[in-house]
C-alpha cells in the first residue's frame, strides 16, 4: 500500500525532498506542494513533467500525482536610498563579466540612441585598461577645457552627435593608468564626475572596465547607480561570466538591481543577405538565462560587419538613419527605460553604495 513514508523516502532517493513544503497521500492520490528552483515557467514545468514520470515509474499509472508547484520567494527588492548627483537624474553602469563582448560599442550606440531620441546623454568612460570613447566618438586628441561654474573650475565635458563625455583617453598620463589600483581608479573617475560640468543629464552611461574585480567595487562605492546593464555574447563562457557580473551587483553590500541584459553578437547576418541569422555561438542561451535570473533581456544585437567599421571610423552605427541596426538599437533602449522605470518606481533615488568588504571580490589571479 502507498504510504506517506514510502512516498518521502523515494522523494529524498530523487533529491527533491527539500523542494517539498507538504505531503499527504490519501488511498492511490499523492498531494504534494513544491516550490521550483526559479520563478521561471519553463523551470516548473520541467519538474512538473519529471515529477510525474518519476511518480508513473515507482508507483505504477493507478497513483494519481496532485501537485501544486510554486515559484520560490524573490529577494527582498533592494533598497538604495537617497542622495542623488545634482542634474543628474540616471547613472546607468555597463558592465560585462569579460573583456571584449562588446560592451563599449553597446554602450556608445546606446548613448547616441537615447540622444536620437531627444534624451540628454553624457558617457563616462571608466574602461582604464583600454578607453575607447575617444575613439568611438571621433575625438581622440581633444583635451577638456576648464569652465568657472558657480564659483567652481569645472571640466567641460568634450560632445559630439549629442552626446557628453569625458574618459581617461581624454588626458595625458591615461596608458599610466592601467597599473592603478582600484582607490586611484575611483578618484579620479570620481573627479571626471563630481568635478565636472555635467549640467542637466537624463541619463549619464559610465563604460565599465571589463570584469568583476576590486576596481568595478571601488567605482560603485563612489557613484550612485541607479542600475547596471549587463552585456554579453551568447557564447557558454561569456554566460557563465554574467552569473559573476550579476553577482556582484546583487552582493547585500552593494545591491543595485540589474535592469536587464543585452546580448552581443547574438546572430551574424552577412552585408549581402540582411535578412539571414545565423547562430554561430548558440541560439536562446541568453534568454534562457535571464529568465533563469529574473531579468530581462534588453536587446539581441547582431555581429555586423558595419558596426566593426562604424566603431573604428568614430560614428556609432546606431547613427545610420533608417537602418536596421538603428531600430535595433531604439528597441533595446526603449527596454531599458521601461525597466528603469520600473525600478524607479518601487526604489527611492539611488546613494552611493557603502561598501563594508572586500572579501570575495579580489579580481581572480591569473
Ligand atoms: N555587434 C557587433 N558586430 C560587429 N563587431 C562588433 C560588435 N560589437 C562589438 N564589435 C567589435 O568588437 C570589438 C570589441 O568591442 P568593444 O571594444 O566594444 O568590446 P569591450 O567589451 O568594450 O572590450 P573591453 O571591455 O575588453 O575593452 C571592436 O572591434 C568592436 O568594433
Amino acid at each position: 500500500m502507498l504510504t506517506k513514508e514510502r512516498v518521502q523516502s523515494f522523494l529524498k532517493e530523487i533529491e527533491v525532498d527539500d523542494l517539498v513544503t507538504n505531503l499527504h497521500v490519501m488511498g492511490n492520490d499523492v498531494y504534494i506542494d513544491m516550490v521550483a528552483h526559479s520563478p521561471a515557467m519553463h523551470e516548473k514545468k520541467k519538474l512538473e513533467v519529471a515529477m510525474k514520470q518519476a511518480f508513473a515509474s515507482e508507483f505504477g499509472e493507478e497513483t494519481q500525482l496532485k501537485l501544486k508547484i510554486t515559484s520560490p520567494e524573490l529577494p527582498a527588492q533592494p533598497e538604495i536610498k537617497g542622495k542623488e548627483i545634482k542634474g543628474i537624474k540616471n547613472i546607468i553602469a555597463v558592465a560585462s563579466g569579460k573583456g571584449g563582448v562588446g560592451k563599449s560599442t553597446v554602450s556608445a550606440n546606446l548613448a547616441v540612441t537615447l540622444a536620437k531620441m531627444g534624451f540628454k546623454v553624457g558617457i563616462l568612460d571608466a574602461d582604464i585598461y583600454g578607453p575607447s570613447v575617444p575613439t568611438m566618438f571621433d575625438t581622440e586628441g581633444q583635451k577638456p577645457i576648464s569652465v568657472e561654474v558657480e564659483g567652481k573650475n569645472l571640466m567641460q565635458p568634450i560632445e559630439n552627435y549629442g552626446v557628453k563625455m569625458l574618459s581617461i583617453g581624454y588626458f595625458s598620463g591615461a596608458n599610466q593608468a592601467v597599473v592603478w589600483r582600484g582607490p586611484m581608479a575611483s578618484k579620479a573617475l570620481n573627479q571626471m564626475l563630481r568635478d565636472a560640468n555635467w549640467g542637466e543629464l537624463d541619463f549619464l552611461l559610465i563604460d565599465l572596465p571589463p570584469g568583476t574585480g576590486d576596481i568595478h567595487l571601488s567605482i560603485i562605492q563612489e557613484v550612485p547607480v541607479t542600475g547596471a546593464v549587463i552585456v554579453s555574447t551568447p557564447q557558454h563562457i561569456a554566460l557563465a561570466d554574467v552569473r559573476k557580473g550579476i553577482a556582484m551587483f546583487n552582493m547585500e553590500s552593494i545591491n543595485i538591481p540589474v535592469l536587464g541584459l543585452i546580448e552581443n553578437m547574438a546572430y551574424f547576418t552577412p552585408e549581402e543577405l540582411p535578412d539571414n541569422k545565423y547562430y554561430i555561438f548558440g541560439n536562446q542561451g541568453a534568454q534562457y538565462m535571464a529568465e533563469d535570473l529574473g531579468i530581462p533581456v534588453l536587446g539581441e544585437i547582431p555581429l555586423i560587419q558595419s558596426i566593426r567599421e562604424a566603431g573604428d571610423v568614430g560614428r556609432p552605427a546606431a547613427l545610420q538613419e533608417d537602418s536596421k541596426i538603428a531600430a535595433i538599437y531604439t528597441e533595446t533602449a526603449q527596454k531599458m527605460i521601461e525597466s528603469l522605470v520600473e525600478r524607479n518606481k518601487n526604489l527611492p533615488a539611488t546613494e552611493a553604495v557603502k561598501i563594508t568588504t572586500m572579501a570575495g571580490c579580489s579580481p581572480k589571479k591569473k
